[in-house]
C-alpha cells in the first residue's frame, strides 16, 4: 500500500496487464483524482439500486459528467433476490436500446450485490467492456468489489453463473459507511473478521482490540480495516487470480454460508450473517478434525457475536443441508470441500465425512443455543 497527496491510500493488485488500483479514503467521491485517467468513452453507464441511487447517484454524475458524453444510470430493485438473470437482462437491454459501443464504461455503484451484476454485465456486453467498481457497502469495500468474480446467483445455488472479470479500478470511499444500517455494518465485519484466521493472525487480535470502535464506524479503525483487507485479498488473488488453489481459502465459513442463503431463500439472511454463522461451523470443523483446539472455536465464536452476527444456524434439516452444500464450486467429484483453519493464519481445504458434517451443524444449531444467544439475525 502506498499514500497519496489526498491521504488516500492506494493498494495494488498485480494482474500483470490486467492490474488495477483500490482507491481507499473518505471523501473519495467528490475528488476528480478519483476518476481521471479512466478510459474516455461515448456513453458511461452506471448500473445502481433504488436505495443508494438516491443517496449517491447525482454525486457520482457530476463527477463522470466531464469525462463522457453521455452518463446514464440503470437503477434496478434493491436486494439478493434480484441478482439474477432478470435485472442482468435489463442492464443489457439497456446497453443495446442506447447503442452502446464496446468502448463504454460500465461503473458499479452500490454493495456487493450491484457489484457482482454489474461486473457480469460488463464481462458479457459484447464479450467484455471496461468496468470500475465504485463499493458503497463495508463488505462491498474490504471483499466484493476486489478480485474479478462477478456473478448472479441460481435457485439452487450462490453465484452459480458467472465470470472472472477484473474491474480497472475501485474506488472506495469510507464516508458511504456512514448511511449503512448497522445490520449491513454487521454483515462487511463478517468478512473482515474472515482475513484475519485465514492470513494474518496480527489482524485478528487488532480486530479483536478494534471491533468497537469499528462497529462506532470509527473512520481511522474503518480506514485500517479496508485496507488491510484489501492488502490480504489482492496477494491472494495476485498468486491465484482463478481459484486454481490459495483463492479457496477466501471461501471460509462460505460452504456453509451460501446453504443458509440459498435454503433460507435469498435475501433472509444477509451474505455476511452467513458467513459468520458459516465461519463459526467452518471453525467447529476445524476443531472436530484435530487441526486447532476447541479455544479457538470459542474465540471464534465470541467475536462473530461481538460484531452482532448470528452464531446458531438455522434448522434446515442436515439432509437438506447436505443438499445445498453438494452444489458448491470447490466441490470435487461429489465430495463436498470445506476451507478449514490447520494454524491461526493458515487455511487448507478438506472433505469431510457426512456424520462429522452432521455433528458440527447440530452443535450449533438453534435448539442448541443458550437463552442469551441470538437464534436468528435482526429484523430490518
Ligand atoms: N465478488 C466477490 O468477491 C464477493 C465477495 C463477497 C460478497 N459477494 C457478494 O456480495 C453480495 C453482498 O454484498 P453487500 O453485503 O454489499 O450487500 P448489498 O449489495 O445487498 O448491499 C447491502 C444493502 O445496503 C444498501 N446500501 C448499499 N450502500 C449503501 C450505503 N452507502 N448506505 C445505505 N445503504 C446502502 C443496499 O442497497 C442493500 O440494501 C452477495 O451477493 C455476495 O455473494 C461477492
Ligand atoms: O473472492 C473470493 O474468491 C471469495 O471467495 C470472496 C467471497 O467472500 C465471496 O463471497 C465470493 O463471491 C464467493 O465466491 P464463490 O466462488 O463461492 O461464489
Ligand atoms: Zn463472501
Amino acid at each position: 500500500a502506498g499514500g497519496s497527496a489526498n491521504g488516500a491510500t492506494t493498494v495494488a493488485i498485480d494482474l500483470g496487464d490486467r492490474s488495477y488500483d483500490i482507491l481507499i479514503g473518505a471523501g473519495l467521491f467528490d475528488q476528480a483524482s478519483s476518476w481521471a485517467g479512466l478510459p474516455r468513452a461515448a456513453v458511461a453507464l452506471i448500473v445502481t439500486n433504488d436505495t443508494v441511487a438516491p443517496l449517491y447517484l447525482e454525486r457520482l454524475k457530476r463527477q463522470l459528467a466531464p469525462l463522457y458524453g453521455r452518463v446514464e444510470a440503470v437503477v434496478l430493485p434493491d436486494g439478493e433476490q434480484h441478482k439474477r438473470w432478470e435485472s442482468l437482462d435489463v442492464v443489457i437491454d439497456h446497453l443495446l436500446a442506447g447503442a452502446a459501443d464496446r468502448k463504454t464504461v460500465l461503473f458499479a455503484l452500490g454493495g456487493g450485490v450491484i457489484g457482482d451484476l454489474a461486473g457480469f454485465a460488463a464481462a458479457i456486453y459484447m464479450r467484455g467492456v471496461p468496468f470500475v467498481q465504485v463499493p458503497t457497502t463495508l463488505l462491498a469495500q474490504v471483499d466484493s468489489s476486489v478480485g474479478g468474480k462477478t456473478a448472479i446467483n441460481h435457485p439452487r445455488g450462490k453465484n452459480m453463473v458467472g465470470a472472472f472479470y477484473q474491474p480497472m479500478r475501485v474506488v472506495a470511499d469510507l464516508d458511504t459507511v456512514d448511511t449503512l444500517p448497522d445490520r449491513e455494518l454487521s454483515a462487511g465485519l463478517a468478512e473482515v473478521i474472515k482475513y484475519g484466521p485465514i492470513a494474518d493472525p496480527a489482524f485478528l487480535d487488532w480486530i479483536e482490540a478494534n471491533l468497537d470502535a469499528l462497529l462506532a464506524r470509527d473512520k481511522a479503525a474503518l480506514a485500517h480495516a479496508v485496507r488491510r483487507s484489501c492488502e490480504i485479498k489482492a496477494w491472494v488473488v495476485g498468486q491465484d487470480e482463478r481459484e486454481a488453489g490459495l483463492r479457496a481459502i477466501l471461501n471460509f465459513g462460505h460452504t456453509f454460508g451460501h446453504a443458509i442463503e440459498t435454503g433460507l431463500g435469498y435475501g433472509e439472511w444477509l451474505h455476511g450473517e452467513g458467513v459468520g454463522c458459516g465461519m463459526v461451523l467452518a471453525s467447529e470443523l476445524s476443531a472436530r478434525l484435530g487441526l486447532m483446539p476447541a479455544s479457538f472455536v470459542t474465540r471464534m465464536t465470541r467475536l462473530i457475536e461481538r460484531a452482532r452476527l448470528p452464531v446458531t444456524a438455522p434448522r434446515l434439516g442436515i439432509d437438506r443441508y447436505l443438499d445445498l452444500m453438494r452444489v458448491d464450486k470447490k466441490n470435487e467429484g461429489g465430495e463436498i470441500r470445506f476451507v478449514v483453519i490447520e494454524g491461526l493464519g493458515k487455511a487448507g481445504m478438506r472433505g469431510a465425512p457426512d456424520a462429522l458434517v452432521a455433528e458440527v451443524i447440530e452443535a450449533h444449531s438453534e435448539r442448541h443455543a443458550g437463552a442469551s444467544t441470538p437464534t436468528e439475525p435482526p429484523q430490518r
